[in-house]
């Protein structure tokens, strides 16, 4: 069912700051910032050779990284994000398995674009999942 590796996010407190470190000091590909506010971040992108790099900043308090923050204030991996080519059919896949689907179930339409669904961290080892149909 899993495809490709589609990104690696980040939540950062200070989305410029960290942007320029993977564009000054690492020497990276980085992208303009998007304003998401149905995903309550900002996030940028960074291109790499074999996946992407996404850097996530909180739009206000409600954002779904808010808390994530405040428990790891200097930033931290938030979760991993995995291709699919039917989101319907592996969301329904891993609800028969049990796992937990987040939000209302229903994709919504993420960064780049397409469908996209979260999995409870709690259900896959303690990392939280983000699918998106490819
Ligand atoms: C830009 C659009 C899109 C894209 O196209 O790429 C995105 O990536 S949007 C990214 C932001 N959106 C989301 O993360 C949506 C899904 N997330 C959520 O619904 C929530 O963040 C959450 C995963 C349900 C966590 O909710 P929260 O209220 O922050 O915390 P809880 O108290 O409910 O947490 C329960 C439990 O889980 C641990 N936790 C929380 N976040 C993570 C994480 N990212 N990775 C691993 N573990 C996480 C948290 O610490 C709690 O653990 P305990 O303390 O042991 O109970
Ligand atoms: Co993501």
């Amino acid at each position: 069912m899993l495809g490709r590796l589609n990104h690696v996010a980040i939540a950062v407190p200070d989305l410029a700051a960290a942007s320029a470190q993977y564009r000054t000091i690492l020497g990276a590909e980085v992208n303009e910032p998007q304003v998401l506010p149905e995903h309550g971040v900002t996030v940028v992108f960074i291109n790499l050779p074999n996946t992407k790099i996404e850097l996530l900043e909180p739009l206000d308090e409600a954002s779904p990284i808010t808390a994530f923050l405040a428990m790891n204030p200097s930033g931290g991996m938030h979760h991993l994000c995995y291709e699919v080519e039917d989101i319907l059919a592996a969301r329904d896949r891993l609800k028969a398995e049990g796992a937990r689907v987040l939000g209302d179930g229903e994709p919504k339409i993420g960064a780049h674009n397409k469908p996209v669904l979260f999995l409870h961290p709690k259900d896959f080892n303690g990392t939280l999942i983000e699918l998106e149909q490819v």
